[in-house]
């Protein structure tokens, strides 16, 4: 099914992927590695195209990028943030030079080094931990591609786990369906909280939504004197009552007035104090019960490294939070913030603070940071590309190997890979069209006869893998599979007719494709049907070697051209 999906959306696939390399990435950290990797990538990228497989467009790509490393190479110097981690994190990737492939054994270095600078950073011991397990694995365990170096392996193993570990996905703000949208806003003292009312407001302000400031602080006049300047100077207006009002009132008051003047977004500023105690929590409490706020955000400072991840978990605990904005990321912050809060906490990093102007507040972008973190955009751009293109041909050799009938039990293992690599097979079966109500009892099953399959793919020597016939022609080959495998002979011989059904009902529909458009969804769920809808061959039939001839005969005919690309 994947392989399918694979070649029929092949050309779609490649121009897909080379949607994000159109954009302009943040300038990377000029080292000297960098640019001995932006030349072994452009080298590495030519040997890859002698292959015929990129196109003039991805050599004008390629070329680009790599003038555009050696711009920056030549250029600018700017110091980035997290200087130190990306530096630690470097030294990791140079004890992989001259390596030809990631071992277990020559990983143990660089992952020292790995931990050695997330903890630097400050980033919480648990968390370094599980980072630096998965990284090991994802690393032994990964195929060689093409072309790539184990340290630019590296660097993108590295990267996808830190994309992971902040969040993935950017944590977007959530606004409500009806009346205002009210975010409260809390935190310690110090952090931001004042500034950030008004850069929220001003970020909004950005989207066309209207917003209202409600002064909340009222332990420090000058926090209330400060919320109405910053107000001014984003024109917005801010609710204030002084300071003999309780914040709960003030609350209660502030959201009356913004319902009248249809405000869209109201943003409470509360008092912060030096440290959690209870009277602020009480206080929190009273404020969010008043609201009924749809985002709680605790604003915490960058610099605070993984106390910072903490603080968000324990006001999460007691007032309930629905995410954190994490200032001060432009000064001289170590990332251990940035890394642990969402893992800590499992709350998101919804928004951060740059700088101390009104526009210095953006969202956070899991993906971005880490490659601000690494400072190695252009290898991962280039491993990025060579997987695809690692796919790709993948994906031209199965269909070979299927147009000639010569779809081993290879292929088969590979597939079933794929497919388990995939998740779990609730989703991916949830992703073919025409297969929505497939119940969990079925999908055990689906996973149950994976497994199954993989022992006796294992049991069968090198050469029955590649040839299947040799199964089918001798009861003897199976008995052995069968045994050395744990199963019976019926289910190998059952595996073996599975295969050879496979043939060719893949090359019925390869056929069809080839001859066709690329399928429509619709199409494909009408393809499919028709194939769950033939009648299925018996395994007992199959297990006769004149059958077993029939069936590579007519794998080898010319499909009528029914499904879908056909008129019928
Ligand atoms: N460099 C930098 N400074 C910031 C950022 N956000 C806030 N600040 C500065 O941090 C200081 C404290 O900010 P406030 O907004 O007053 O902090 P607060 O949390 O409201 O403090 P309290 O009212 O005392 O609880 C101010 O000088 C801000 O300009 C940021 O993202 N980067």
């Amino acid at each position: 099914m994947e392989a399918m999906q694979i070649s029929a959306t092949a050309s779609r696939h490649f121009s897909a992927t080379l949607g994000p390399f159109s954009t302009n990435r943040s300038p990377t950290k000029p080292t000297k590695l960098a640019t001995s990797w932006a030349s072994s990538a452009s080298t590495n990228l030519a040997s890859l195209s002698s292959r015929n497989l990129f196109t003039r467009e991805i050599w004008g790509w390629v070329n680009s990028k790599t003038a555009t490393s050696r711009r920056e190479m030549r250029g600018v110097v700017r110091a980035e943030m997290f200087g130190q981690l990306t530096s630690g994190l470097e030294a990791a990737w140079t004890k992989l030079k001259g390596e030809e492939v990631l071992t277990k054994e020559n990983i143990v270095e660089p992952m020292r080094d790995i931990r050695r600078a997330l903890l630097e950073a400050d980033v919480s011991l648990p968390v370094v931990r599980r980072f630096v397990q998965a990284v090991s694995d994802q690393a032994v365990g990964v195929g060689l591609i093409r072309g790539v170096k184990p340290d630019q392996q590296l660097v993108k193993i590295v990267n996808d786990e830190l994309v992971k570990l902040m969040g993935g996905e950017v944590s977007e703000l959530v606004f409500s369906k009806s009346g205002p949208t009210v975010i409260l806003l809390a935190g310690l003292q110090g952090v931001g909280k004042t500034t950030v009312c008004a850069k929220l407001a001003n970020y909004l302000k950005k989207q066309g939504k209207s917003s209202m400031l409600i002064a909340g602080d009222v332990y420090r006049p000058a926090a209330i004197d400060q919320l109405v300047i910053l107000g001014e100077q984003v024109g917005v207006p801010v609710y204030t009552a002084g300071t003999e009002v309780k914040p709960s009132e003030i609350a209660k008051q502030g959201l009356e007035e913004a319902k009248k003047k249809k405000i869209d977004v109201v943003i409470m500023d509360t008092a912060g104090r030096l440290q959690i105690d209870k009277g602020m929590m009480d206080e929190l409490k009273e404020v969010k019960k008043v609201l009924n706020p749809t985002e709680v955000l605790l604003v915490v400072d960058a610099m605070t490294g993984q106390e910072a991840a903490a603080l968000v978990t324990t006001f999460n605990v007691e007032i309930g939070i629905t995410g954190a904005i994490l200032t001060k990321l432009d000064g001289d912050s170590r990332g251990g913030a940035a890394l642990s809060v969402k893992e800590v906490s499992g709350k998101p990093i919804k928004l951060v603070g740059r700088g101390e102007r009104m526009e210095d507040l953006e969202p956070f972008y899991p993906d971005r940071m880490a490659g601000r973190i690494l400072g190695m955009g252009d290898v991962l751009s280039f491993v990025e590309k060579a997987q695809e293109v690692m796919r790709q041909e993948d994906a031209e050799e199965l269909q070979k190997k299927i147009m000639s009938a010569k779809f081993d039990f290879n292929d088969f293992l590979k597939q079933t890979r794929a497919v388990a690599r995939m998740g779990s097979m609730t989703r991916v079966i949830g992703m073919i069209p025409g297969m929505g109500k497939v119940t969990p009892a079925q999908v055990r099953e689906a996973e149950k006869n994976l497994k199954l399959m993989e022992a006796m793919i294992e049991a069968m020597t090198p050469e029955e893998r590649e040839k299947p016939e040799l199964l089918a022609e001798s009861p003897d080959r199976r008995r052995r599979i069968a045994k050395d495998s744990g199963k019976t002979e019926q289910q190998v011989s059952q595996l073996v007719a599975q295969l050879f059904q496979m043939r060719v009902r893949m090359k019925n529909l390869m056929g069809i494709m080839e001859g066709g458009s690329i399928p429509t969804l619709s199409n494909l769920e009408n393809a499919m049907k028709a194939e769950q809808a033939a009648p299925p061959g018996t395994a007992r039939r199959k297990r006769r070697s004149e059958s077993r001839r029939q069936f590579a005969d007519s794998a080898s005919t010319r499909p009528s051209p029914r499904g879908f690309g056909a008129k019928n």
